[in-house]
């Protein structure tokens, strides 16, 4: 996918800007708080129905303003034009269209324009708890696998229903409903589980590849998968410690306590390594991702948003992310950055074509454009 166009109203603090865009690199620069960031996320926001920071629509909205309106008109792989709106009004239901056509449901977009974002908040796939490394696989596999949302649903709700019964006191919970919801958690489970492992198969050679590319080899990382799948089939592994459920009120193995486990020479990746190896190491891990997805998802090459990136890396790897992405096997490419340098560098080492923005309070100007 290639989006050519971007229009926004009210985006944050982007009041009004319609831009027409490089397929190939796209580089925001400006200071701090400029607006580099939320023009990133109005991107995002055409492909996931929701901002990649807030996940509450009402605060994308410009302060004091009452709506706010994000388009995009792409072109797929046959050069067929997609046009997709988003229209939002506080304290009203957000409009999502494709073609001028409503969604029923947001869940059918999804997947349509696959997108990678590597941020400065990734650095909580290494930091944070493994709710975030469950949210990384969800977003990726729920880009090429239709059921994979319905999946998770199915098991968030057994999952939800059966920790309200071990909440119950005097008397404890019916055994027979505990057993229905265990039986629903482990049917939905067991599919999740085989795709995440999948998916963990597949991105292993592939991050594998791209950490030894940026770090030019020197160093032996690891990623596995956790999860209490890989200790039997589901339902043994949920109902048989229901007495230690039933202790501390809520549901202690399946798949909504999955993990990722990030290393560095053996050792774990959070403790060991340094910031700008953690920075290599989530760097490495979006790169696969987004090989992964130019595989799977609808064989479409997906948009590679990069904000900020270089921070706390050395020359070296700088270098070595610049003639990567530069290189054909990336596609469309939305970059920011505060200075020139980097963009420079990009820019410089691609033949292709690139548009230079710079990005003052919100207003976005067009600095320099090559074909
Ligand atoms: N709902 C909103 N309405 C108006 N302005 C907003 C809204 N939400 C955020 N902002 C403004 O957006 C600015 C931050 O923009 P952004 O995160 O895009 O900056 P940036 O250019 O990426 O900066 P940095 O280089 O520091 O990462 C802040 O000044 C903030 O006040």
């Amino acid at each position: 996918m290639i989006l050519r166009k971007l229009s926004i109203i009210n985006y944050k603090n982007i009041r009004e800007t319609s831009i027409d865009l490089s397929p190939k690199m796209n580089c925001f620069i400006g200071h701090n708080g400029a607006g580099k960031t939320n023009v990133l996320d109005a991107v995002y926001y055409l492909s996931f129905c929701r901002s990649l920071n807030n996940p509450i629509d009402s605060q994308v909205i410009c302060h004091d303003e009452p709506f706010c309106v994000v388009e995009g008109t792409y072109d797929d792989e046959h050069e067929n034009e997609e046009h997709i709106y988003c229209g939002l009004k506080r304290g009203v239901k957000k409009h999502f269209k494709r073609n001028k056509k409503e969604y029923k449901r947001l869940s059918e977009h999804i997947g349509l324009i696959p997108i990678v974002v590597v941020s400065p908040s990734d650095t909580l796939l290494i930091d944070g708890g493994g709710e975030e490394r469950r949210k990384l696989m969800d977003l990726v596999i729920s880009q090429y696998d239709r059921q994979y949302m319905t999946l998770l649903t199915n098991y968030n709700n057994a999952l939800q229903q059966r920790n309200i019964l071990l909440k119950q006191e005097n008397p404890g919970p019916d055994p027979t409903l505990l057993q229905i919801w265990e039986e629903q958690m482990a049917e939905a489970g067991e599919e999740i589980y085989r795709r995440r492992s999948a998916f963990v198969t597949e991105i292993q050679p592939l991050f594998q590849q791209f950490y030894t590319q940026i770090s030019s080899g020197c160093e032996n990382v690891g990623l596995e998968y956790l999860s209490h799948g890989q200790r039997g089939p589901l339902l043994d592994v949920i109902s048989r410690d229901r007495a230690k459920d039933l202790a501390v009120g809520y549901s202690l193995h399946g798949v909504h306590r999955d993990d990722l486990i990030f290393t560095l020479g053996g050792r774990p990746m959070k403790r060991e390594g340094s910031q700008g190896q953690h920075k290599t190491y989530v760097i490495a891990l979006k790169l696969a991702q987004f090989e992964l997805l130019k595989r799977t998802a609808s064989h479409t090459t997906p948009l590679l948003l990069l904000d900020d990136i270089f921070d706390k890396l050395d020359a070296g790897r700088v270098e070595q992310i610049v003639r990567l992405v530069s290189g054909d096997a990336f596609g469309q490419i939305f970059v920011t950055d505060t200075n020139r340098t980097h963009l420079d560098a990009i820019v410089g080492s691609t033949a292709s074509d690139y548009r230079m923005f710079e990005v003052d309070n919100g207003n976005i100007k067009l600095l320099t454009a090559h074909v």
